[in-house]
């Protein structure tokens, strides 16, 4: 656990009366918290890594003859990680690092999690029916059925799909349908506090089909049978309800603590940035590489990986690639990543021509589920094998750009970094160089700065 607290730091104390904002943001390798007054200092911050917890998973497989087979034709088990476990686990000891003396005066708490990070949950008690679907797994067994049902390049035509990830649950199981309610990590999470189930926001219900735009799930959508299992959706920042009791009296919050809607977790890294104007941009460089441009126009293409995402009468376009720090972490430490990264010319262009994944697949600027990493040859210098891992993702960042301006989007004319590539000097340089374009690490770089702002949202319209 890291903890910062700015107690005792006199120049952020807290006037009598104000009120505090607490967002959570639950992203790929860990989870943070920041609380923020309303004129958006930081009085608090902190992260946890997930517990690891295993568990042993019924890995089904099925007869490749039948498509929809009844019963599985066998079953192995397996040792997998228990995410459910471990994200709640998270998200108490969260609300245990935040200063006891600060509690009380917390007005709203919202929470981002990864997109499409995908949960079948009991309707009556909310509790899972099924291991989650991560963010960046592929169920591409349900892409046909989803590709008949949608319009083409529709959003959801990728495997890695919050509807692929529905249908694909709902074909291969025979029980607990009726019973079966989908959420989203970060809705999930948002339920343990208020204890209201079925409700998500419209960032996250995007790649499940919702149409920001029509502020509804679309006709093509709720014709499905399984469209019994797909939540209300409210705009990110909306009240749903206030702590659950016993929650409130345990950890020593205010009685009137409200819970608001989130969010995905690279736009709570886009929130976080402030960037207001169309054609400001932010790279998240965490474990993936998540791109959004603040654009005046909509362009979803889902050959590309491109959607996107409503941010009140604007549109936030984008995608993301597989590639980023996840890489990294596979091949370096933090500790290697600064050192080698400071011998590190970036002015000099690397020869190498890599495309870094962490293992077969890619979302965004292709769309390819088989897409193999390439990271070879290694040469002999670890500082110029990062140089090359370095340049080799922002040449993707570059592609990435250039699609969305191909693709009809805003002109993308500043890039602002949030994420754990952001402290990186070197790597911000070379991408200058590479995109031509103003780079600059985004003033909060963290995604739960982005939720604390609209757990803000959310308590001013409590107060209306
Ligand atoms: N100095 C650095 N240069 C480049 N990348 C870094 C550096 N330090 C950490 N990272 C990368 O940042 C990533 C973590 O960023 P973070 O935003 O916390 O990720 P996430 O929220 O996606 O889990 C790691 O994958 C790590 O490789
Ligand atoms: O890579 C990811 C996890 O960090 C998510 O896919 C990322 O949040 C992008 O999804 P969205 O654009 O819907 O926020």
């Amino acid at each position: 656990m890291v903890f910062a607290s700015n107690e005792g730091n006199s120049e952020v104390g807290v006037q009598v009366g104000e009120q505090l904002y607490l967002g959570l943001d639950f992203g790929t390798s860990g989870a943070r918290f920041a609380l923020i007054d309303k004129g958006g200092t930081i009085h608090a911050q902190g992260k946890r890594e997930y517990p690891l917890y295993k568990m042993l998973s019924m890995q089904y497989e099925f007869s490749k003859q039948v498509a929809y087979i009844k019963e599985a034709s066998y079953r192995k088990r397996k040792e997998t990680m228990d995410w459910v476990r471990s994200w709640k686990q998270t998200l108490f000891l969260l609300l245990e690092d935040v200063p006891f003396h600060l509690r009380q005066i917390i007005a709203s708490i919202s929470i981002d999690g990864t997109s499409a990070t995908t949960m079948i949950i009991d309707s009556t008690t909310g509790e899972p029916l099924w291991r989650p679907f991560l963010y960046n797994e592929s169920c591409s067994d349900a892409l046909p059925v989803v590709k008949s049902i949608a319009p083409e390049n529709h959003t959801v035509c990728s495997g890695s799909s919050t509807l692929c990830k529905l249908v694909s649950w709902w074909n291969s199981v025979d029980s607990n349908k009726e019973s079966a309610a989908l959420l989203h990590q970060a809705d999930w999470l948002l339920w343990l506090l208020h204890g209201n189930l079925g409700v998500t926001d419209y960032n996250n219900a995007l790649k499940v089909g919702y149409d920001p735009e029509l502020d509804s799930y679309p006709p093509w959508l709720l014709s499905q049978p399984y469209s019994q299992l797909l939540p209300s959706v409210k705009a990110p920042g909306t009240p749903i309800g206030v702590l659950k009791e016993d929650i409130r009296t345990q950890y020593g919050f205010a009685k009137d603590c409200a819970v608001c809607t989130g969010t995905t977790d690279s736009i709570a890294a886009f929130l976080a940035a402030r960037a207001t104007k169309p054609g400001k941009a932010v790279t998240s460089l965490g474990s993936t590489l998540a791109i959004k441009l603040l654009s005046t126009s909509r362009v979803d293409d889902a050959r590309y990986g491109v959607y996107s995402h409503r941010l009140d009468d604007k549109w936030l376009v984008g995608g993301a690639s597989n590639t980023g720090g996840a890489v990294l972490r596979q091949i370096f430490t933090d500790e290697q990543l600064e050192n080698l990264s400071e011998q590190i010319n970036p002015m000099k262009t690397s020869p190498l021509d890599f495309y870094p994944l962490p293992t077969v697949g890619e979302r965004f600027p292709m769309a390819d589920p088989k897409m193999a990493p390439r990271l070879h040859p290694r040469p002999e210098s670890d500082v110029e094998y990062l140089h090359g891992i370095l340049e080799s993702i922002a040449r993707i960042e570059g592609k990435a750009y250039s699609l969305l301006k191909d693709l009809g989007a805003t002109q993308v004319e500043e890039v602002f970094t949030a994420g754990g590539g952001a402290k990186n000097e070197k790597w911000t340089k070379i991408r200058e160089r590479l995109l031509g374009l103003p780079v600059s690490r985004a003033i909060q770089t963290e995604a739960a700065y982005g939720a604390a702002l609209l757990a803000l949202k959310g308590a001013q319209q409590c107060a209306q």
